[in-house]
């Protein structure tokens, strides 16, 4: 007999209203050789295109750390490289910048702010030369470049001192071919899911806090004004603020939706020692708070408002053309919520381009809960007018967000890349995560949004059975796990739960057992692959 009572003796604690293999790519990482290549420039900063090559030497002492042999191997020779913020998409001719050691989330007139580069000091060095860079980087225990994020170090906060960085070695996540899902349901043959969510703190948002964690870290190290950072979050940020500053010793703050997030998600800043508000309003409300207090006090602003996280969640796109050995995929599919990310996706393509890594970037989706569609709408309305809404109740409830900040990078980066937004239903986007976890996956909703927009894609003809298409999966499934239990309990109101599979009760007897299993073998049940 089919129950659901199996899952509700130990969940009954959880808050109703919360509505909520692998062929792993690695060769072309393995094939480099393990170096260490500095870059290096002369006393006037002229860099040479040369790599230096450095044996990695073993630990001097028992007692040094990473950090020590770091400090001991780190280069005497000018950093050539430096970044700034500047307005986002600035009017040509704006001579408006700061240093990135200055505590400022907006420009002049009230706009984004964007990390800006020195492109012509990277571009000195060629392509080649950044590939293998980074490559060499991988699978190492280096400080601080045993992460996917610093392995990219001079992309992303190019000044830092290596003894600031705080880091969980965070990215170089799996990219998973889904070889049974797309064969089965969609006819692919080369469809990956980038696993962003098997991370430090179960989301892709780990790739962004350590660098701007570190960034606090050494705003404090210089005695400016930091007591402490906030965010306002759906549940990830929020995780992944608490973790890194708990690592560092600095206070963290967090705002959250009174019950519209996952327990899971809940108790990760609480364990982690943050100071939790739960307030009684949605995110987007929790975000004009937040925004107001920083504002008032020395309280670091932690949400991708601020642009220093984007240059973190940049390096998951590069990652991805890394692991494809440096070939551009034809599709990546985003799910979207205040926008930040799929914006980070644009620049990481597009830094690889710019600096000749690859020839082309990839058409960019980003992906939308119906209830939660304000991109969607603006795209369908040819762009015309962006209007905020209040979102409603979505199993997605990380991407549960109606006035997303970061909607002009959104829109900018879709305009350049040819990209395309998409919606999914609460039907839709349970019905594609329950297929997917049935192939071997165990993926969050948000993900199952951007395997709703792959689907819809496919059906249209959009996207072809051979394109090679990277859906990216944001975060752990495991810290979603009552949408999963109210699906496959089928306990959704309206919602037929095609995909169930709930667990079969049965008496401790050999005969019982028996029974049910001939039943179950007997079945066409089992011949379904
Ligand atoms: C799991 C998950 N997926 C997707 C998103 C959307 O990312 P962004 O807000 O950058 O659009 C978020 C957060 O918003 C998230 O927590
Ligand atoms: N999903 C996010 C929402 C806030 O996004 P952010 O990137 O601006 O911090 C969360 O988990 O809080």
């Amino acid at each position: 007999m089919a129950s659901s009572c199996l899952f509700n003796a130990s969940l009954s604690s959880l808050n109703p209203k919360q509505h909520p293999i692998r062929r792993h790519h690695s060769a072309s990482l393995l094939r480099h050789r393990p170096i260490v290549v500095s870059c290096t420039a002369d006393a006037n900063g002229n860099s040479s295109n040369t790599p230096i090559e450095t044996a990695v030497k073993p630990r001097q002492r028992t007692e040094d750390n990473i950090r020590d042999e770091a400090r001991r191997q780190r280069s005497t020779a000018v950093n050539p490289f430096s970044a700034r913020y500047v307005p986002f998409n600035a009017a040509p001719g704006s001579n408006e910048s700061y240093s990135l050691d200055e505590i400022v989330y907006r420009s002049r007139s009230g706009g984004l702010l964007d990390v800006e580069h020195d492109m012509e000091a990277l571009k000195r060095f060629d392509g080649a030369y950044w590939r293998d860079l980074f490559d060499s980087r991988v699978g190492k225990s280096t400080w601080p470049y045993g992460s996917g994020v610093w392995s990219k170090k001079e992309w992303v906060l190019p000044e830092i001192d290596d003894d600031d960085i705080v880091s969980a070695f965070e990215g170089n996540s799996n990219l998973f071919w889904a070889e049974r899902f797309g064969k089965k349901f969609l006819d692919m043959n080369d469809l990956w899911v980038k696993h962003c969510g098997i991370s430090h703190t179960g989301s892709f948002k780990d790739l962004g806090m350590t660098v701007l964690v570190s960034q606090v870290n050494r705003l404090r190290k210089m005695k400016r004004p930091v007591v402490g950072v906030g965010c306002a979050s759906t549940g990830d940020t929020s995780a992944a603020l608490s973790a890194y500053c708990a690592s560092a010793g600095i206070p963290s703050i967090v705002f959250l939706p009174a019950n519209k997030i996952s327990m899971a998600q809940l108790v990760q800043p609480i364990a982690n020692g943050a100071f939790v508000l739960s307030i009684d309003t949605d995110f987007d409300g929790c975000m004009k708070l937040i925004r107001e207090i920083t504002a008032e006090l020395p309280i670091y602003l932690a949400n991708s408002l601020n642009s220093l996280r984007l240059e973190g969640q940049k390096t998951a796109a590069i990652e991805i053309l890394q692991q494809f050995d440096w070939e551009v995929p034809d599709w990546v599919i985003v799910p979207g919520g205040n926008l930040g990310n799929i914006y980070a996706f644009y620049k990481g393509f597009k830094m690889c381009q710019e600096l000749g890594l690859v020839d082309r970037i990839p058409r960019l989706v980003c992906a939308q809960a119906a209830n939660a569609n304000p991109l969607y709408l603006h795209y369908k309305s040819g762009w015309k007018d962006f209007k905020p809404m209040t979102a409603s109740t979505t199993f997605a409830s990380a991407i549960q967000i109606g006035d997303p900040v970061s909607i002009d990078r959104a829109v900018y980066a879709l305009q350049k890349c040819d990209g395309i937004v998409e919606e999914a239903t609460e039907e839709e986007l349970m019905d594609a995560m329950a297929q997917a976890d049935s192939t071997g996956m165990f993926i969050c909703p948000h993900t199952g949004v951007a395997l709703t927009a792959l689907f819809k894609l496919r059906k249209q003809g959009v996207i072809a059975k051979t394109d090679r298409t990277v859906v990216v999966s944001t975060a752990h499934g495991l810290k979603f796990t009552q949408s999963k239990i109210d699906y496959h309990s089928k306990a959704i109101p309206d919602m037929a739960c095609r995909f169930s599979n709930p667990p079969v009760e049965v008496k401790a007897d050999f005969g019982a057992v028996m029974d049910v299993l001939q039943n179950y073998l007997g079945s066409n049940k089992t011949l379904r692959s």
